[in-house]
């Protein structure tokens, strides 16, 4: 996926800047050389955006593709995302090998195939008669997985199985209300180093403003809450005109207990409006949630 995101984006910015020559350069993560493991024990998020980050700084590249959902909330000194795409669509996808048409149908007891605590913790909310069972590697990997029965169904990006040619897999696309995406989940970004203006105006013309908001409002809402992998968390802010709307929900890893936020407001006050929700998320949620999952 990373690869197939990797030359749309390159597409797109030599699209914008006819004549320019690019390469690209193949830079793995610890994220995808460690497949066994849910990426909330190995540590987060960093997983997938440091060797790249170690690269822009030694010079060996210039620009850094990541989906936006992948990228920490605080960036290391020197580096900024300058560039933030428009978004694919956010929904995750349904896949499985029987008849299920969704997860609202699946019979009782079945395994839902997923590393995701947010998915996990959704799906539990919705049907806590259902089990959770890991399920790691890429969407190729997953596929295989689930027809040898290593589980009855799974949840993918969307935005994921499109950039792979692949959405055909899916059985049904979910509603938002049945399961809220991850933050920034099916928009990508692009960082560079901070002070590279060159770069900085080669990418300019390919941003998406409106989804460089709404991605203000939803890691807004991160940053107030423990914004690493170990935290189930879902957000999705939308836009209408000059008004963003803005849902959260925060779970128990078991689904026993969620909170949930909605917030409206102008768009110019889209972080703000993040940032809120998330504090509003840690109020109701409470101290004793955040030493749990510590
Ligand atoms: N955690 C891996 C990851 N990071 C971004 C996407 C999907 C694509 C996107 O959100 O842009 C995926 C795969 C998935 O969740 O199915």
């Amino acid at each position: 996926m990373a690869l197939a995101q990797t030359g749309m984006v390159r597409d797109r910015i030599v699209a914008a800047n006819p004549g320019l020559e690019t390469e690209i350069v193949v830079v793995s993560t610890v994220a995808d050389r460690i497949l066994d493991r849910p990426l909330s024990e190995i540590g987060g998020k960093g997983l997938f955006t440091k060797e790249l980050e170690q690269a822009l700084f030694a010079d060996a590249i210039d620009v850094a593709v990541h989906s936006m959902k992948d990228v920490e909330t605080w960036l290391p000194d020197g580096l900024a995302i300058t560039c933030i795409l428009e978004r694919d669509d956010p929904r995750d996808a349904f896949l499985t090998a029987g008849t299920a048409t969704g997860f609202a149908d699946l019979p009782a007891g079945s395994r839902v195939g997923t590393s995701s605590l947010r998915r996990g913790a959704q799906v539990l909310m919705h049907r806590p008669d259902l089990r959770i069972v890991p399920l790691r590697g890429n969407a190729n990997t997953r596929m295989r997985k689930l027809e040898a029965g290593e589980c009855d169904a799974t949840l993918l990006a969307l935005a994921g199985l499109q950039r792979l040619g692949m959405e055909n897999v899916a059985r049904c696309v979910l509603s938002v209300e049945e399961m809220l995406p991850a933050v920034a989940q099916g928009a990508l970004g692009i960082e560079c180093r901070a002070g590279d203006d060159d770069i900085r105006a080669l990418l300019a013309p390919i941003a998406c403003a409106a989804t460089t908001t709404a991605l203000k409002a939803e890691r807004g809402l991160l940053a107030e809450l423990d914004g690493s992998c170990r935290t189930p968390i879902a957000a999705l802010a939308q836009l209408d005109g000059d008004r963003i709307r803005l849902d959260g929900l925060l779970f128990l890893p078991d689904g026993s207990q969620h909170w949930a936020v909605h917030r409206e407001g102008t768009v110019t006050d889209a972080e703000a409006i993040g940032r809120d929700a998330g504090a509003e998320l840690k109020r109701a949620a409470g101290d004793v949630y955040f030493a749990h999952l510590k």
